[in-house]
C-alpha cells in the first residue's frame, strides 16, 4: 500500500505544528504530509520540530483557507492533485461582549473557521469523490457543541463547522468517504496567548458595567486557571488525531478530554437544553467558591501524577 497523501492547515504553530510532525514521524511512515501555512517566513518552528523528516515524509506549501487561489494554487502542486486525508485546522478564536466586537471582526472569523473549510471542501471533495476514497478531519471544538460564556461568535463558527460536516457526512458515506470532527477542550497554544491578550485589550465603553464586570472579573480572571487545570497539549491533540485517521471505522465525533466530558455530557442529557446553560450559570455565578475549589483540586491531581510519571522514567532510565 503506497503513502497516505495527508494535507493540514494552519501549521505555523499548536495543534497544527504538532500534528504535521507526529504524522510524518510515524514509524511505519505510512504518510506524506504537506504541512501548509498563509505566511511561509512563519516556518522557522515546523522546520525545526520536523528535523529529518523534511523533504522526506514531510513538505512545506502555502496555503491561506481565506483565499480560493491560494488553496487551488496548492492542491495543483501536488502530484496528480492527490489528497487522501485533509486535516482542517487552521482557525482563530475570539472572545468578548458582542457589544464590544464590530461585525468585521466577528466576519474574520466566520471566514477562517467555517468558510475556510467551504473553500477546502469545494477544492477536494470532487476529486474525493470520484476516487471513492479520502478522510476529512477538522479540528472543531467542544464549542462545536456546546457554547461557553463570551465565546458566542467562536461557538457559532465551530456550530457551523459540525452543522455542515454532519449534513455533508451522509452523502460522503454515498462515496466511501469519512468525516471526522476533533473535539478538544482547552489546548495549550498560541491560541489561549492571543486570545486573552486581544480580550484584555477589549474596548469596554459599549458594555453596561455588569456584563464588562462578568468579562474582566469572571472571565478572564479564571481564563489562565482552566486552560492550566484543564489544558491539554497539542501532542495530545496530534496524538489522538493519528489515532483517528489509522482507524477502519473512524467515528464521526472525538472529544479528545475526558476533564472536559463531563460538562458536554450535560448537553446530551437534557433535550430542552436547559441542562448545561443551568449548571454553567450556577459554577460562575453560585458556586463558584465550589468550582474553583475543584479546578484546584484538578491541578493537584494532576500535578501528582506529572511528577510520578516523571520519577517513575528517571528510575527506569
Ligand atoms: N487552543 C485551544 O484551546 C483549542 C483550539 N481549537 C482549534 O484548533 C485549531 C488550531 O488552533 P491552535 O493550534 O490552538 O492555535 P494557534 O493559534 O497556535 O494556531 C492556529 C493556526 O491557524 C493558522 N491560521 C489562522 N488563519 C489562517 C488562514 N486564514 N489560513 C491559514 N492558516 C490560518 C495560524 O496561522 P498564523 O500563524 O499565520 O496566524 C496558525 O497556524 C483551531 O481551529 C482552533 O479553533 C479547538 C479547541 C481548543
Ligand atoms: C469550563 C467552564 C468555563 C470555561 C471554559 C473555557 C474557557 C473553555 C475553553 C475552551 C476552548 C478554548 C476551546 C477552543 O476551541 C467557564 C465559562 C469559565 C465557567 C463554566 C465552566
Amino acid at each position: 500500500m503506497s503513502q497516505k497523501v495527508v494535507l493540514i492547515t494552519g501549521c505555523s504553530s499548536g495543534i497544527g505544528l504538532a500534528l504535521a510532525v507526529r504524522i510524518a514521524k510515524d514509524e511505519k511512515k505510512r504518510f506524506m504530509v504537506y504541512a501548509t501555512m498563509r505566511n511561509l517566513s512563519k516556518g522557522e518552528a515546523l522546520v525545526e520540530a520536523a528535523g529529518k523528516t523534511l523533504g522526506r515524509t514531510l513538505e512545506i506549501k502555502q496555503l491561506d483557507v481565506c483565499d480560493g487561489r491560494s488553496i487551488k494554487a496548492c492542491v495543483d502542486s501536488l502530484p496528480e492533485r492527490r489528497v487522501d486525508i485533509l486535516i482542517s485546522n487552521a482557525g482563530m478564536g475570539l472572545i468578548g461582549p458582542i457589544e464590544c466586537q464590530t461585525i468585521e471582526e466577528m466576519k474574520t472569523v466566520m471566514d477562517t473557521n467555517f468558510f475556510g473549510l467551504v473553500r477546502l471542501m469545494q477544492e477536494l471533495l470532487p476529486d474525493m469523490k470520484r476516487r471513492k476514497r479520502g478522510h476529512i478531519v477538522v479540528i472543531s471544538s467542544v464549542m462545536g457543541i456546546q457554547g461557553i460564556l463570551f465565546n458566542d461568535v467562536y461557538a457559532a463558527s465551530k456550530f457551523a463547522v459540525e452543522g455542515f460536516c454532519e449534513s455533508l457526512a451522509v452523502q460522503a458515506l454515498r462515496f466511501n468517504l469519512n468525516i471526522s470532527l476533533i473535539e478538544p477542550g482547552p489546548v495549550i497554544t498560541e491560541f489561549e496567548r492571543k486570545v486573552y491578550e486581544e480580550g484584555l485589550k477589549v474596548d469596554l465603553s459599549k458594555a453596561d458595567k455588569v456584563t464588562a464586570d462578568m468579562f474582566t472579573n469572571i472571565y478572564l480572571k479564571n481564563y489562565s486557571q482552566i486552560f492550566e487545570t484543564m489544558g491539554q497539549m497539542p501532542e495530545d491533540i496530534a496524538e489522538h488525531t493519528l489515532k483517528i485517521i489509522t482507524m477502519d471505522n473512524p467515528p464521526f465525533r472525538h472529544q479528545t478530554n475526558t476533564l472536559y466530558t463531563p460538562m458536554t455530557t450535560l448537553k446530551y442529557a437534557d433535550p430542552n437544553g436547559d441542562l448545561p446553560i443551568d449548571t454553567f450559570y450556577k459554577m460562575v455565578f453560585e458556586h463558584d467558591k465550589v468550582f474553583n475549589a475543584s479546578l484546584n483540586f484538578i491541578k493537584l491531581l494532576r500535578w501528582r501524577s506529572r511528577k510520578s510519571f516523571t520519577l517513575d522514567k528517571d528510575k527506569a532510565s
